[in-house]
């Protein structure tokens, strides 16, 4: 996720390093802070002069050669558009026409509202025929929103009610009938069309008076209901915290691993730990025209921007909220940072600033230094996400920087900071100090971004029998799950709903214990050596965790290992351990000491978590259904592995039974 990788920017780059003359190299060397670097990285690459970008504004409505990606408002293509979407409707391909409808709302200038609203109440239309009712009705309220011209509301209104009818919602198909009939005063269409149509009105509202009067009678289950709905918004709020860290996790510190996360209590498999909003976030180029720019939640009913045509929104409060953040600035510019070649962490970097205004950073310029040297954390775990001493304080590995790595990155980030000056960023402040100030900021994001951010990833189904894989869609910065070190036996899982990150552990991790997440190399997949310097190379760090001490082996490497339990012969006393081939699918084994038949679970029985899914085992075993059986008893497994005493902690699973075990298990989770 690092760096620029193609795009006009790498040119620039390699221009100015190579010219770089060895006492410039020495100037460069010699100085002390970033606020110098970034002086020094300005003047030399003339960023300015070399790059002749503007930011693209409303009046801009043409199309650059021939360009797929680069959408721009443009009326004439928007209608285009429309037609094509039009030819579908008739031919009742509906996904077709909300398809070309979407492509034709987001290209329309928003000068041009009457042609906004049309294509509003279009996609309504659409969507009552796919029967997405809530969808049409909020375009609805959009095309009328927009000015909706009045001599065709009638339409609107009649959809309006056949949608609440088709929702069994009585009283507002009611009333819409109602607004229908007044609606009809303004339509210009013959007096015979309008009474018919004033007559089929009529005849569903009395239709719909008789049902309301029996619905009435029903009233006390109709409250049930509300009172259902209202415990699901109450739900649907808790979703949407900011953040919410489990009272199981806690966090410690050593020199050697930096702030690392902990069991502040036993955690059960499965357990919720973390709910978490980025600090900053960023879609990937490939999904800004099928995701929402703010959430990152997939859309089929796009709302646009109302400058440009480079991003969409779910909902107008994503879109406000975007605009009142970063959108306000980065609108325009966004082209301009995709065909650089700028990485998403770069784009991380560069949000992470655009989304406050300057007096914000300028206001907390002193308090930045102090945390430089001296962290209290238990006041930053206090502050809310959006709060950018929460990512300030990440791990940036500055000391360990070669000369190059530093070059680089100040050069990405002085071509970022022309990137806000072009977008009015910094207004009408023209200080020198402010502007390289801004420029030391986002070189320290670039450098939190490296070691901190995290991917963030969609899961995606092609057809009915695909079991699902997750897809990279974006970048974001999570201040809490920041904190947790890597393990190659990692204790949780991520997964996504748009761009909130959710954690879950995936195993019984006992009090006092390292709550860790994996940050690439896995043991059951990659050699210990590898994974090693992967680690060391990528987060400067030795990865010293058990599978590593123990040189735990990979899949691959497991195809001769056996499954250990000790005998539970019929005087206890015996002291075998007694080694099961992996392709074992036989629970009752003889030992080879004693001679006697012992269940290989039996010693499973003990540990509370498993009590229950032993006991489904069993049930399963027990009617002969070994399949299943086996499948829960290996559930059993995984989860025991954590708290066996040797030698059963030491030992691995089968290469079948442990990725069986996390496949189906982990997939549980994941969805
Ligand atoms: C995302 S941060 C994790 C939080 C970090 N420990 C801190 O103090 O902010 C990643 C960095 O943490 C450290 N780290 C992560 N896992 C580690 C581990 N298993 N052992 C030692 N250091 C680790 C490395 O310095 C790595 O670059």
């Amino acid at each position: 996720m690092d760096g620029f990788k193609s795009g006009f920017f790498l040119n620039l780059y390699q221009n100015t390093r190579n010219a770089l003359k060895s006492d410039e190299l020495q100037t460069f060397s010699g100085l002390n802070n970033n606020i110098e670097r970034m002086k020094f990285v300005h003047n030399v690459s003339m960023i300015e002069k070399k790059l002749n970008l503007k930011r693209h504004d409303r009046e801009q409505t043409h199309r650059t050669n021939n360009d797929e990606i680069y959408f721009y408002k443009d009326l004439n293509c928007a209608l285009e558009m429309k037609k094509i979407g039009n030819k579908f409707f008739q031919n009742q391909q509906w996904n077709e026409a909300l398809n070309f409808y979407n492509k034709s709302y987001i290209m329309i200038p928003s000068d041009s509202q009457k042609d906004v609203a049309i294509l509003f109440a279009n996609r309504s239309a659409v969507l009552y025929h796919l029967e997405n009712y809530d969808a049409a009705l909020k375009e609805i309220e959009r095309a009328i929103a927009c000015s909706y011209p009045k001599e065709m509301m009638y339409k609107l209104k009649e959809r309006k009610a056949r949608c609440f009818l088709a929702k069994k919602d009585l009283k507002e198909a009611l009333k819409a009938f109602k607004e229908d009939i007044q609606a009809l005063d303004d339509a210009i269409i013959p007096v015979d069309n309008k009474l018919k149509l004033e007559r089929d009105a009529q005849i569903m509202i009395k239709m719909i008076e008789k049902n309301l009067a029996i619905e009435e009678k029903m009233s006390s289950k109709i409250k049930a209901k509300e009172q259902t709905n209202k415990n699901d918004e109450n739900l649907n709020k808790d979703n949407n915290e900011e953040r919410f860290v489990s009272n199981s996790l806690g966090f410690d510190y050593s020199e050697e691993e930096g702030r690392y996360a902990i069991a502040a209590q036993d955690i059960k498999l499965g357990t919720y730990l973390v709910q978490e909003k980025p600090h900053a976030s960023s879609l990937l180029q490939n999904y800004s025209q099928t995701h929402c720019q703010f959430c990152f939640k997939r859309i089929n009913v796009p709302i646009a921007c109302s400058n440009c045509a480079d991003v969409i929104y779910c909902s107008e409060n994503c879109r406000d909220n975007s605009w009142k953040t970063f959108h306000r600035f980065e609108c325009g510019i966004i082209q301009h940072l995709w065909s650089s070649g700028a990485s998403i962490t770069c784009q991380m970097a560069l949000r992470a600033i655009s989304q406050k205004p300057l007096n914000y950073f300028v206001n907390l310029r002193e308090e930045l230094i102090e945390l430089k040297s001296n962290i209290d954390y238990s006041k930053i775990d206090t502050l809310s996400n959006d709060d950018y001493r929460r990512i300030f304080v990440l791990v940036t590995h500055e000391k360990e920087r070669t000369f190059e790595d530093v070059f680089h990155r100040m050069m990405m980030a002085n071509f970022l900071l022309h990137c806000l000056k072009m977008c009015d960023y910094f207004e009408d402040d023209e200080t020198e100090e402010n502007f390289f100030y801004i420029g030391s900021l986002i070189y320290h994001n670039l450098q939190v971004m490296q070691y901190n951010a995290h991917e963030i990833s969609e899961l995606q189904y092609k057809g009915k029998n695909d079991t699902g894989s997750s897809v990279f869609i974006g970048g974001g910065i999570y201040p809490t799950v920041a904190f947790f070190n890597h393990s190659c036996d990692p204790g949780i899982v991520r997964y996504y709903t748009g761009n909130t990150m959710m954690v879950r552990a995936i195993k019984h991790i006992p009090k006092g214990s390292i709550v860790a997440e994996n940050y690439g190399p896995i043991f059951t997949q990659t050699p210990k050596d590898e994974r090693q310097s992967q680690l060391l190379k990528q987060y400067h760090f030795k990865c010293m965790c058990v599978p590593c001490m123990q040189n735990w082996p990979t899949f691959k490497d497991m195809e001769d290992t056996f499954l250990r339990f000790r005998c539970d012969g019929k005087n206890k006393t015996c002291p075998s351990v007694i080694q099961v081939p992996l392709d074992v699918n036989e629970f009752m084994i003889k030992c080879t000491e004693c001679g006697e038949f012992t269940n290989i679970m039996k010693g499973l029985k003990s540990v509370q978590d498993t009590d229950m899914l032993f006991k489904t085992a069993t049930r399963l075993h027990e009617s002969g259904d070994t399949k299943n059986a086996l499948s829960k008893y290996l559930e059993c497994l995984q989860i025991l592995l954590q708290s066996l005493v040797p030698p059963f902690r030491s030992f691995h699973l089968t290469q079948q039974g442990i990725k069986r075990c996390i496949m189906e298990f982990g997939n549980k989770v994941y969805l």
